[in-house]
């Protein structure tokens, strides 16, 4: 698989915190990839790394196999900033004419208004447009170059729902054009809905990295509870249990491999009340950054 976007063990430093500490990741082409995490986690520092924008104290970025800087020069990066200044008394159509004139194989004028959902609102001056729109005519100048790689450091914050399902449309025409895609996001539903791959960063290092898919069935155990008399022990260790709780007559499994479990309890006969709660991404997310949480990334890559 060919990697559009790594980071091979980077650290860095502000003061006394550590944005990033010991962070591994790459990004394979084609694909859609979100960066989850909450604030402060390291996303923004990851992604100023991955853009050759902010060198790594030791470790290192790479782009295309190569230097950060060299791949955005020979623009085949295009970035979406957290919040990017937009020239004001300009008209979108001006506006990108501007842009694409940076570049050397700009897409089509047309092309770009089109996937941005702008062609009604070219002639619009960029200071009398929603917020939502105003985000779609960065994507537009992220876009312009036609490069390979779109970064996009948290786009849809700070939009409704309306103008996040907008924008996605736009950047999902993008990502058909066989692109690839970086955001980062602290909206759950987001990244699963609209990643292919979600790598979580917490406290500067990845915390899991997998299909949401996987992330919920490895890292966010299912609970299955079930009623039993008598002594509760054994059921600690029933394959999938990674932990339980007894409350009077019933007793709550966290399991990594509810079907398993269930079977087993089958098997031993307690299946009173027996009740299977299937984790979800906000679930997997708790767990995966909270200080005790044991680690899900090594889970994930024995099971990847
Ligand atoms: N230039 C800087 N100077 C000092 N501290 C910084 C700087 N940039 C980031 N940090 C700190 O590094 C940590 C990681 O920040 P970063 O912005 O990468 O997180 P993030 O996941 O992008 O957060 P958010 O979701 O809030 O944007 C935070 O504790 C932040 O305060």
């Amino acid at each position: 698989m060919e990697i559009a976007a790594s980071l091979a063990n980077v650290t860095k430093t502000f003061g006394s915190t550590r944005a990033a500490d010991g962070l591994t990741l790459s990004i394979p082409r084609g694909r859609t990839v979100a960066l989850l995490g909450p604030n402060g986690a390291g996303k923004s520092t990851a992604i100023g790394m991955l853009l050759g924008l902010l060198p790594p104290d030791s470790g290192t970025a790479s782009l295309f196999g190569g230097d950060p800087e060299r791949a955005v020069r020979q623009g085949r990066v295009g970035a979406m900033p957290q919040e990017g200044g937009i020239i004001a008394r300009v008209t979108v159509r001006e506006l990108l004419t501007f842009v694409s004139g940076t570049y050397r194989e700009p897409l089509p004028l047309n092309r770009i208004l089109a996937l941005a959902q702008l062609t009604a609102l070219a002639d619009r001056r960029v200071d009398r447009l929603s917020g939502g729109q105003a985000q779609r005519v960065r994507f537009a100048m992220a876009i312009a170059g036609d490069p390979e790689l779109i970064v996009l450091d948290e786009p849809t914050a700070a939009l409704d729902v309306e103008a996040r399902r907008e924008l996605w449309a736009s950047m999902r025409g993008f990502a058909d054009r066989g692109r690839t895609i970086l955001f980062s996001t602290h909206y759950l539903d987001e990244a699963d809905e609209q990643a292919d791959r979600v790598i979580v960063i917490n406290r500067g290092r990845v915390a899991a990295d997998g299909t949401s898919a996987e992330i919920k069935r490895v890292v966010a155990a299912t609970t299955v509870r079930v009623t039993v008399s008598g002594e509760a022990a054994w059921l600690g260790r029933l394959p999938g249990v990674t932990g339980m709780e007894i409350n009077g007559d019933r007793a709550t499994l966290r399991s990594t491999d509810a079907d398993a479990t269930v079977i087993a309890l089958a098997q031993a006969g307690a299946v009173r009340d027996i009740e299977v709660t299937p984790a979800d991404l906000e679930d997997a997310f708790v767990a995966l950054t909270t200080a005790a949480a044991p680690s899900g990334a090594a889970l994930l890559k024995e099971n990847a």
